[in-house]
């Protein structure tokens, strides 16, 4: 597997990249030119927040399976395009916040108490004081758009300056509000006129760009200073600037701009503006931090693991994941059996998560199901991400519910596939705490682990079958290690599940059904 770092991490992720064997390519600050002629060699780019991860860019990367954030915001990478080509973006959210936060904070206090041209002044040798008086934050309002990770700590570290907290997040319960300690403001025009700083703290979506705009400058206090440290744009650059000059806002302290990476904003010029080259999450402890932890989600995601950062999934704590696993892989044995049997086209799929299994993340659970189902028809090219994408271009219809009443199990899960030539259904347990099992199917009732080579064998139930197909698998060279045997309720007919030693070639599963008696033979690998 081949990896390109295109921007800059820690050693740390570097190193171990190298040591897990895979090839690591470094190279950093290449023209658009040459990073779309190469890319197509490499299973895996890691970005920080210069490189645009697009349309253009996955045209040319035929190799791509995992895109590597180095920090928090994926603004520049397009989710759509990823997730069709089962390409698995991972981030690392939790990595760089209290450098995010802190950096927040730095700003704040340098624009309040205009350090930066301070500094300048006295660099320059001269002794002025009278140029540079500031304002306290004590008794101040902050307002804080956007109360996720980074808002929240900057909420509770300028409490802790004295400051009346208030912030608007539609998207956070209340209850967290109460936990911080932070005024809940429902309307963002209403933060507007209530604060004397405004921070933001949201990424970047189609509703946050320019959310802070010249409607929103007009219900301020005259003198507000407005904090930037999320993304470019959010705060929209010609409306401050406007406000800058015409005294709305007395000052802006700035991380993040529109058109970075190139330094071309206007307000660059004006002397009530304190900006920094993105460096928020520049520091040693988050560079570390972010470098270890994208190194470990590509090395996972590579080797095809559900990794809990990746941002085209639904998102799961490790603990979760952890608890999720042995039901994964029972979903996914159980999605792998229907192709290897049929070939009717799927319309419908109705997954029921019965028992304790219904009490977990359905969404991933339904995932590793499709994953399973369409590994035998499209092989490596489906995955967690692209799975459901598969399904509903396909047309197939998905509909998953659950049931508190699991019958004789803890829990199982029962697949029931529609299609034009009637109904297939097939239900797993798991048994113990990690043991899957094949429990029915089609009213068949089993008790069979399905692992390795398996063979399964639909034959008339007549006295003497089993020491027959013993005896043509034995001529077939065919060793069986298990063998599970069900009687139809309605007909007479049998289904029999084996474990077998290798797998089965075509020309034994041809003359295993022409064996009397034997109506249809499958070679399965779980
Ligand atoms: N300057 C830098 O170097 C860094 C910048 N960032 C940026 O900081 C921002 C925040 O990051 P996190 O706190 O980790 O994200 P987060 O996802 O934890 O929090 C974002 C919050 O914004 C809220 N939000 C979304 N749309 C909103 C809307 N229309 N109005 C109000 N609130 C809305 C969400 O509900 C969420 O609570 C992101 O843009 C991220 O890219 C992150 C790390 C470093
Ligand atoms: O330092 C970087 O790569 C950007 C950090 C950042 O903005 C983020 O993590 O969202």
């Amino acid at each position: 597997m081949k990896i390109l770092i295109a921007e800059h991490i820690a050693d740390e992720g570097i190193h171990f990249l190298k040591q897990t064997g895979f090839n690591v390519d470094i190279k950093l600050k290449l023209s658009r030119e040459a990073l779309l002629d190469c890319i197509g060699v490499y299973d895996a780019i890691i970005v920080r927040s210069v490189t645009k991860v697009n349309e253009e860019l996955y045209e040319h990367a035929t190799n791509l399976k995992v895109v590597g954030r180095a920090g928090n915001g994926v603004d520049n990478i397009e989710m759509d395009g990823a997730t069709k080509r089962g390409i698995i973006v991972v981030n690392t959210p939790d990595a760089n916040t209290v450098s995010a936060a802190e950096h927040t904070i730095g700003l704040m206090l340098s624009m309040c108490r205009n350090i930066p041209r301070a500094n300048a002044h006295i660099k320059s040798k001269q002794w002025d004081r009278t140029l540079f008086r500031g304002v306290e934050l004590m008794d101040k309002t902050l307002g804080i758009v956007g109360l996720g990770r980074i808002g929240s700590m900057v909420a509770t570290r300028m409490q802790s300056f004295g400051m009346n907290v208030i912030a608007y997040d539609p998207y956070i319960r209340r209850e967290r509000f109460d936990q911080l300690k932070v005024t809940r403001i429902d309307e963002l025009g209403e933060l507007m006129r209530q604060s004397d700083i405004v921070t933001v703290h949201t990424p970047k979506t189609k509703e946050t760009l320019g959310i802070i705009g010249a409607e929103e400058f007009k219900l301020c206090k005259k003198g507000v200073r407005v904090v930037n440290c999320a993304r470019g744009g959010i705060i929209d650059e010609a409306a401050l600037h406007e406000a800058l000059e015409n005294g709305t806002v007395a000052g802006a302290a700035i991380d993040v701009l529109k058109d970075e990476p190139h330094p071309i904003s206007p307000l660059l010029d004006l002397d009530q503006t304190v900006i920094t080259p993105h460096l928020g999450a520049d520091t040693y402890e988050a560079q570390k931090n972010v470098g270890e932890a994208v190194a470990l989600e590509v090395f996972e995601a590579l080797q095809g693991k559900l990794v809990a950062n990746a941002v085209n999934l639904p998102s799961l704590k490790s603990q979760e994941l952890e608890a999720l696993h042995p039901y994964l892989k029972l979903a996914e044995y159980i999605g792998k059996i229907y192709h290897q049997i049929r070939r009717d086209a799927v319309q419908k799929i109705e997954l029921i998560y019965k028992g304790e299994v219904g009490k977990m993340d359905k969404t991933t659970l339904t995932l590793a199901y499709l994953k399973g189902l369409y590994e035998i028809i499209l092989e490596d090219s489906v995955n967690y991400v692209n799975a459901r994408y598969i399904a509903e271009s396909r047309g197939v219809t998905i509909v998953e519910g659950t049931d508190t009443i699991s019958g004789n199990y803890t829990s199982s899960i029962a697949a029931k596939i529609h299609t034009a030539n009637g109904i297939f259904t097939l239900e797993g347990a798991l048994f113990g705490k990690d043991e899957p099992r094949i429990v029915d199917m089609n009213g068949y009732a089993f008790d069979v682990s399905p692992k390795g080579n398996m063979l399964l064998i639909e034959n008339i139930d007549q006295p003497g079958m089993i020491g027959k197909i013993g005896l043509t698998l034995g001529n077939e060279c065919i060793n069986i290690s298990t063998m599970n045997v069900s009687l139809s309720k309605t007909s007479a007919n049998a289904l029999m599940f084996l474990t077998v030693d290798a797998p089965v070639s075509t020309e034994s599963l041809e003359v295993i059904r022409k064996t009397d008696g034997i109506k249809n033979a499958w070679s399965l690998k779980m």
